[in-house]
């Protein structure tokens, strides 16, 4: 299979070229080898882009919610017949191992997809009775065209969880992915366009932070969805809302997974293995801070590491393989400095903390214990595959603790008390939880953070309301009274 995408761009409903642009090498995590290279989007090409969507928004806009549904529901089996040659290539984009991708982005792309079809159709408004046979009805219309901007953990999934909302409700979009991860929103584009979706409808734009800018300020543009660190997301909420645009914004966490000592143990280190180590730990959500009641923290820690040297880590493209790298020297450095930081503010390093050798940028799954509140690796996002335990000895400390970080993206608890497991979600300061379970995000629930994690909510009926807006019409039955 060629991995090299046939052009930079996808634009108008066909690839487009601009060797005029910075070249961005794409690299393949596992080996480091250059597999291909992409252009920055020019600012020619950023017009074209955002002009073709603009073109194509009203008509798409007049279809109707079941011809536009149609259509995304088809992409959605385009996709779900070619899961392997997409799973493939997101293992290429990313690293993530294909025993992974086969079942987690491809197929929660389609699934989008599909959900967002579904409800195209019945996008409407309501009828509101007034006195003497008057009446107020709404209607949900598109706000026109939108920017997506991605993160490289999820390609795929990032870009049909933008594009399946926005376009079931008669918006348009400007998509551009994360220069380290160029290939995937390619072919979503190029399937949409084979199932029937007009040109224009959703284009591709490669470059850096200054492509997904001049998108965020450009005034034709009407919402920007994007998926990213906090720090990005100060910076583009900044913009949009000086153009007093729409936004969602899905951000970084430092998530908390509280284990009691009444949990099951192995469903516990399960969580926290799903929630640290899945895609080597480079899932947004991950708690990675993993508080363990004291009664059972040397069981949990040693069970944990057991079950960690089972981990097998190697070519990602071998199906036995379910550990993968990083998905880029940079990110593989950064993760480097935080576990010197654990060291150097005394946490123990329990498990792990070495890059592989050989090619590729591996790291092994690492685990610290004896972790406090004030350390570093405890406070920041690391996005890798570390984990930081900390012991908590009640309740009430421990939910004050969780609680104590500026990021509220998720949250999890293991216990088999389940009143006291209802009891601590509510208080979590997270726009996820989850008990007795860790990192499922299905398309029907809604997914997003509080604090600076994030702003709106991404899938199920809840997003529908980020990518439209009500307009009430006043309709008078009886004629117009006024004063004089
Ligand atoms: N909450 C979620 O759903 C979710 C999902 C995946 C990843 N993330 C977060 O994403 C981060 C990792 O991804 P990353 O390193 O690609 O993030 P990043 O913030 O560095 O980049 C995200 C995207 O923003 C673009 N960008 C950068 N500066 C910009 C600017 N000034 N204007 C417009 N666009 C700009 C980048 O080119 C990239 O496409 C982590 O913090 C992770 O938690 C969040
Ligand atoms: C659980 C899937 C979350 C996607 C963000 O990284």
């Amino acid at each position: 299979m060629t991995t090299a995408p046939t052009a930079s761009h996808y634009i108008d409903g066909s690839y487009a070229e601009d060797a005029a642009g910075t070249a961005i090498d794409i690299i393949y995590p596992a080996t480091g080898e250059i597999i291909g290279r992409v252009h920055s989007a020019t600012p020619e090409m950023v017009e074209r882009a955002l002009a073709s969507a603009r073109r194509a928004q009203p008509e798409w806009a007049a279809m109707t919610g079941m011809e536009r549904g149609r259509i995304l529901r088809r992409a959605a089996d385009i996709i779900r017949d070619r899961n392997r040659e997409l799973s493939i290539l997101e293992t290429y984009d990313t690293g993530k191992p294909l025993q992974e991708t086969l079942v987690a982005d491809a197929t929660s792309g389609a699934d989008a997809l599909e959900y967002f079809g579904g409800l195209a159709a019945s996008l409407a408004g309501e009828y509101i009775p007034q006195p003497g046979g008057d009446f107020v009805y709404t209607i949900r219309q598109a706000l026109g065209v939108c920017v997506g901007i991605g993160a490289w953990n999820y390609p795929t999934q990032i870009a049909c969880w933008k594009a399946a909302p926005a376009l079931a409700c008669g918006n348009t979009m400007v998509f551009k992915p994360s220069e380290t991860t160029p290939l995937c929103a390619l072919k979503i584009a190029e399937i949409l366009t084979e199932a029937g979706a007009p040109p224009g409808v959703f284009n591709v734009v490669q470059g850096l932070g200054d492509v997904g800018a001049a998108l965020v300020n450009d005034p034709r543009v009407a919402k920007v969805s994007l998926t990213g660190s906090v720090p990005t997301g100060r910076k583009v909420y900044a913009a949009a809302a000086a153009g007093m645009k729409h936004v969602t914004m899905e951000l970084g966490g430092k998530s908390p997974l509280i284990v009691f000592d009444d949990a099951t143990l192995d469903d516990a280190v399960s969580g926290a293995i799903l929630g640290n180590f899945y895609s080597s730990g480079q899932v947004c959500s991950n708690g990675t801070r993993v508080f363990v009641q004291k009664g059972i923290r040397d069981a949990f820690l040693a069970r944990l590491c057991e079950r960690l040297s089972t981990a097998k880590l190697g070519d990602p493209l071998d199906e036995a393989t379910n550990f993968g790298p990083m998905v880029s020297e940079a990110q593989l450095s950064i993760v480097k400095r935080y576990i010197a930081k654990g060291i150097e503010e005394g946490a123990s390093l329990a498990y792990g903390g070495k890059r592989q050798p050989g090619p590729g940028f591996f790291l092994e799954p690492t685990v610290f214990a004896g972790v406090t509140d004030e350390m570093t690796i405890a406070r920041e996002e690391i996005f890798g595959p570390v984990l930081s335990l900390l012991e908590f000895d009640d309740e009430e400390e421990v939910i004050g603790r969780a609680n104590a970080t500026e990021f509220g993206l998720a949250g999890g608890v293991f216990t088999n008390d389940l009143t006291r497991a209802h009891r601590v979600v509510a208080r979590l300061e997270a726009g996820t939880c989850y008990i007795n379970t860790y990192n499922l995000a299905p398309v029907e629930a809604p997914f997003g953070g509080v604090k600076a994690s994030g702003v709106g909510r991404e899938n199920s009926k809840e997003a529908i309301a980020h990518y439209s807006e009500v307009k009430t019409i006043h309709v008078a039955m009886n004629g117009v009274e006024a004063p004089f």
